[in-house]
């Protein structure tokens, strides 16, 4: 069987806010395999942002390991550290957040190339193009800024940047919850023929079991900081067994019926 890409054991953050304690994040495990997409999902609040930026080591976590690519990923540093990041990337709900507002699409693609010296200097301008072609946007998009593209193109830049370092994981966090539903069904077939192309794993951290169920291999329920189910999409839409599964897959008919009148 193949090595798993991550390896996250006993993971745990604790908040203080305001005199109270919050376990946001309690003594998650699970692994991600090459190629493979695992569903996160959970109600608001369960904790899965707080995991999502322990993996990015925005936060760090109280106790816990998670090793990826075969290294102790909470112990690199430096160039190493650096060069580990190229490949665990990362797309938020709102891009724009991310990028420098004054920038152009090409300024957004051309950074990480730069950071992470992943061409040279004169392949870059190609490399943009390449890029934006193989998310499904034109090369004249380039010299747009950033406002001046629709929310579904933004998100494709954002895909595009994330590829940009080679990644061999993405974490998308609600990476599609903004987008409308016609938009949100492109992006996430953009999704699925990336990962065919390149082997890419991605960790798909949604509150909405629909849009998980359409493109996970796995899905992972989260409550109160806790993982309480790990199972299929189907298998967990057919016969959830948690009480946070089930109020999740209360949620899905209403939006499989706002699909159909998108069809
Ligand atoms: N910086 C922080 N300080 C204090 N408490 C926090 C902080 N970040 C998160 N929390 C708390 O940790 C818990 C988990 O929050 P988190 O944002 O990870 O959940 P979530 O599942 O991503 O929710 P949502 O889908 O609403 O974003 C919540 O109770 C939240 O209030």
């Amino acid at each position: 069987m193949t090595e798993p890409l991550l390896e996250i054991s006993g993971l745990s953050k604790t908040f203080v806010s305001g005199g109270r304690r919050v376990s946001a994040v309690e003594s998650v495990s699970f692994d991600i395999r090459p190629g493979e997409t695992v569903g996160l999902v959970g109600g608001s609040g369960s904790g899965k942002s707080t995991l999502a930026r322990l993996l990015l080591r925005l936060t760090p976590p109280e106790s816990g390991r998670i090793r990826f690519e075969g290294k102790d990923w909470l112990d690199l540093s430096g160039n190493a550290l650096r060069r580990a990041r190229a490949r665990l990337q990362m797309v938020f709900q709102d891009p724009l957040a991310a990028f420098n507002p004054r920038a152009t699409v090409a300024d957004v693609l051309m950074d990480p190339l730069r950071i992470h010296g992943t061409v040279v200097p004169a392949a870059r301008p190609k490399e943009v193009e390449r890029l934006l072609e193989r998310v499904g946007l034109p090369s004249a998009l380039a010299e747009r800024s950033v406002l001046d593209v629709s929310g579904g193109q933004r998100q494709r830049v954002a895909i595009a940047r994330a590829l940009a370092t080679r990644p061999a994981l993405i974490v998308l966090d609600e990476a599609v919850s903004a987008l409308d539903v016609s938009v949100r069904r492109k992006v996430l077939e953009l999704l699925v023929a990336l990962q065919k192309e390149n082997g890419l794993a991605y960790l798909f951290i949604s509150h909405d079991l629909a849009v998980v169920r359409a493109v996970s291999h796995r899905v992972l329920v989260m409550d109160a900081g806790r993982i309480v189910e790990a199972a299929t999409a189907s298998r967990i839409i057919e016969d959830p067994q948690s009480d946070a599964a089930k109020a999740l897959v209360r949620a899905v008919p209403k939006l499989e019926s706002e699909n159909d009148a998108a069809t």
